[in-house]
C-alpha cells in the first residue's frame, strides 16, 4: 500500500513522490526515445539492429542527465525483435542509473490475469524491462488494470493511464457518453482521483492527456501527474497547455520525442535544455 507518509510495501519511496521531487530539480519535461525509421536516416544510421543501438544509446547517454523522464516507446525497439528488446533493456538500466525515471511506454491492459503479466514485465523489480511508470491501456474496463496498480503500489511505481489521446480519432471512444451520463475519460479520471485520495504531495496514478485534445470537458486534475504527449512535433504549445489545464498545469509532465531528436545526435542537449525552459513557463 501506498501511504501518505509517502512508504511501499517494499519500502521504495513511491513513484509520485520520487517524481515530485525530480521535478523541481530538472524541470518537467519528459522525453521519448522512439527510433523512427526516418530519424535513423536522418542521423545518418541503418535502419538495423546497429543503428538502433547507436541512436538509443547516444540519445540516452545525452539525455537522462538532463531531463526528469525518459520515455522509450517498445514498439520501435520490438520491431527489430529480441535484439531489439535487448537495445531496450539497456536504455532504461542506463536511464536510471544517470538518475532519470523511466515511463516505458506500451499502452497495455487485457483481462486481469494477462494484465498481471504485463505489471511482473514493467513493474516488477525482478524483471530485466522495470520501469519507474508504464502506459497503460483502461479500454477492458478499468478494473481490469487492478493487478498493475497493486503491483505499482507494492514496488513503488507509476501508472499513467490513457484518457484523452493526443490523436484525433481517439475522441470518438474517449469523449462518449456511459450509462451514468459521463465521458468515459470521466470515469477514468475519477478512478484515477480515487487511486491518489489523500496521497501527499503527488500520487503515483496520473491520466495521458494530450496537448492537443482542446477543452478536455472533465475536472483534468487528479492530485497525480498528468502525462501530456502532443507537446512540440504534434503542434501542442505551452500556450495550449495551459488552456487545457488550468490550474492543474502544476501536475504536468509534457512530453516530446521527435521534437528533441529531430535536432540529431549533437543537438541533442541544447533542444532538451530549451524545451526544459519552455515548459517552465508553466510554473509562472
Ligand atoms: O502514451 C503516450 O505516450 C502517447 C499518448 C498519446 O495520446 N499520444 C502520443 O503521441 N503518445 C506517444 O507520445 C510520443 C509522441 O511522439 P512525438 O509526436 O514525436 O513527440 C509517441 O511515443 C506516442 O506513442
Amino acid at each position: 500500500m501506498t501511504t501518505t507518509s509517502g512508504s511501499t510495501t517494499s519500502g521504495r519511496e513511491p513513484f509520485g513522490a520520487r517524481l515530485h521531487r525530480l521535478v523541481a530539480a530538472r524541470g518537467r519535461l519528459c522525453v521519448g526515445i522512439d527510433p523512427h525509421a526516418s530519424l535513423l536516416q536522418a542521423w545518418g544510421l541503418d535502419d538495423d539492429v546497429a543503428g538502433l543501438e547507436r541512436f538509443a544509446m547516444t540519445a540516452v547517454e545525452a539525455l537522462a542527465p538532463e531531463v526528469s523522464v525518459i520515455k522509450p516507446q517498445s514498439a520501435f525497439y520490438e520491431r527489430f525483435g529480441s535484439r531489439g528488446v535487448a537495445v531496450l533493456e539497456r536504455v532504461v538500466a542506463h536511464a536510471r542509473e544517470a538518475g532519470a525515471l523511466v515511463c516505458m511506454d506500451v499502452k497495455r491492459g487485457d483481462i486481469g490475469s494477462t494484465t498481471q503479466a504485463y505489471a511482473d514485465a514493467y513493474l516488477d523489480p525482478a524483471s530485466p524491462l522495470f520501469s519507474d511508470s508504464v502506459t497503460a491501456s483502461p479500454f477492458l474496463g478499468f478494473g481490469s488494470l487492478s493487478p498493475m496498480v497493486e503491483t505499482a503500489r507494492k514496488h513503488g511505481s507509476g501508472l499513467f493511464v490513457l484518457a484523452l489521446t493526443s490523436n484525433p480519432e481517439g475522441r470518438e471512444v474517449q469523449r462518449a457518453r456511459t450509462e451514468d451520463g459521463r465521458t468515459v475519460a470521466a470515469t477514468i479520471l475519477d478512478a484515477l482521483r480515487a487511486l491518489n485520495v489523500d496521497t501527499d504531495p503527488l500520487g503515483s496514478f496520473g491520466p495521458v492527456i494530450g496537448a492537443t485534445v482542446g477543452d478536455p470537458g472533465v475536472d483534468v486534475d487528479v492530485n497525480g501527474p498528468i502525462l501530456v504527449p502532443g507537446y512540440g512535433a504534434q503542434g501542442g504549445t505551452v500556450s495550449d497547455m495551459r488552456r487545457v489545464f488550468g490550474d492543474a498545469a502544476r501536475a504536468l509532465v509534457p512530453s516530446t520525442s521527435r521534437g528533441v531528436l529531430e535536432a540529431g545526435p549533437a543537438g541533442l542537449v541544447d533542444a532538451a535544455r530549451r524545451a526544459i525552459d519552455d515548459v517552465a513557463a508553466l510554473d509562472a
